[in-house]
């Protein structure tokens, strides 16, 4: 018997948490899932704590710099356990919690959990006749015109994001061409405190036909996108970026997109995208 467990033999619990394998990482870590906990999910608290302090104790002499605690939420009276020994969360989602406890002597290097929320918008712009996709949200006070958007599911690709919120807010289908504008905004109070990304993609319609989301949408129609550069009716934004598209769409695209490639990433069978203005062929197979 190793370790931490010895002594627990006869505590209440001791067989449940006999299945807990700590994992180490990269980093120098070590992390514990709660949810290997053997048999019912009842565990003794006292049996936890025990056990959680003697492991702190060997992972600290083992030159650990951080222990990373999962947490099922049916488990959650632990984490009152963990947090009286200096645990502290780090992240929550649906169904468990994750708490962290950094035992180097410096300050802790332990990156925090995601603080950003993604907006993506469709500028989208028909070409023949000048004529661009703008609506009016319904649970706004100020009914001012827009570009349909909203927020990007995880996983989700920008321009996957961009295709598929037009096209729920205005039922125009659309293809992904660039991104033309990416506003940051901190403490926004639509993205529960935290920092709001939000990206104008240029799309171009492959449907003309509009009918839009009554639940979402006030009013939703094709406008000029003259008209749309010079309306006071418009949110800063939509008027900036109508104004950027305009100049494109009069001088060239190539003027203001920033287009997408895809690249196979280090870690393997994943990929990413790649934003940029484009580079001349001749720079691009420099080597
Ligand atoms: N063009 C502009 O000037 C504006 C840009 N934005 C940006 O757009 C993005 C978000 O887009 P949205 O169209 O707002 O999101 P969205 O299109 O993903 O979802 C909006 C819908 O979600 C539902 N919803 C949201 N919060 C809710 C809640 N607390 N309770 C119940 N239902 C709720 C409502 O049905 C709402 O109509 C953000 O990045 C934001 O910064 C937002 C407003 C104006
Ligand atoms: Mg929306």
């Amino acid at each position: 018997m190793a370790g931490p467990w010895r002594g627990l033999r006869r505590a209440r619990g001791w067989a449940a948490l006999a299945g807990l394998r700590a994992r180490t990482d990269k980093f120098g870590g070590v992390s514990v899932n709660l949810g290997e906990l053997r048999g019912s999910p009842r565990l003794e608290r006292a049996a936890f704590g025990r056990w959680l302090r003697e492991s702190v104790s060997q992972w600290r002499d083992e030159g650990r710099v951080a222990v990373w605690l999962h947490v099922p939420i049916l488990q959650s009276s632990l984490v009152a356990v963990a947090a009286s020994q200096g645990f502290a969360f780090h992240h929550a989602e649906q169904g468990s919690s994750t708490l962290t406890l950094w035992l180097g002597e410096e300050p802790s290097r332990l990156p925090g959990f995601a603080t950003h929320q993604l907006g993506v918008a469709g500028a989208v712009l028909d070409e023949r006749t000048g004529k661009v996709l703008v609506v009016q949200d319904r649970n706004k006070t100020i009914n001012a015109w827009k570009f349909p958007g909203g927020l990007s599911n995880p996983g989700e690709d920008i321009g996957d994001t961009a295709v598929r919120e037009v096209f729920e807010e205005t039922g125009i289908k659309s293809e992904f061409k660039s991104i033309l504008s990416i506003r940051q905004q901190h403490k926004h109070p639509g993205a529960f405190g935290k920092s709001d990304m939000y990206i104008i993609c240029r799309m171009e319609p492959s449907s003309f036909h509009i009918s839009f989301c009554q639940h979402e949408c006030l009013r939703c129609e094709w406008m000029d996108l003259e008209e749309l550069a010079r309306t006071e009716n418009a949110t800063p934004i939509t008027s900036n970026v109508a104004k950027l598209l305009l100049f494109g769409y009069r001088e060239g695209f190539d003027r203001i997109d920033i287009t997408m490639r895809e690249f196979p990433a280090v870690y393997t069978g994943l990929f990413y995208k790649l934003y940029h203005r484009e580079l001349p062929e001749s720079y691009r197979n420099m080597t």
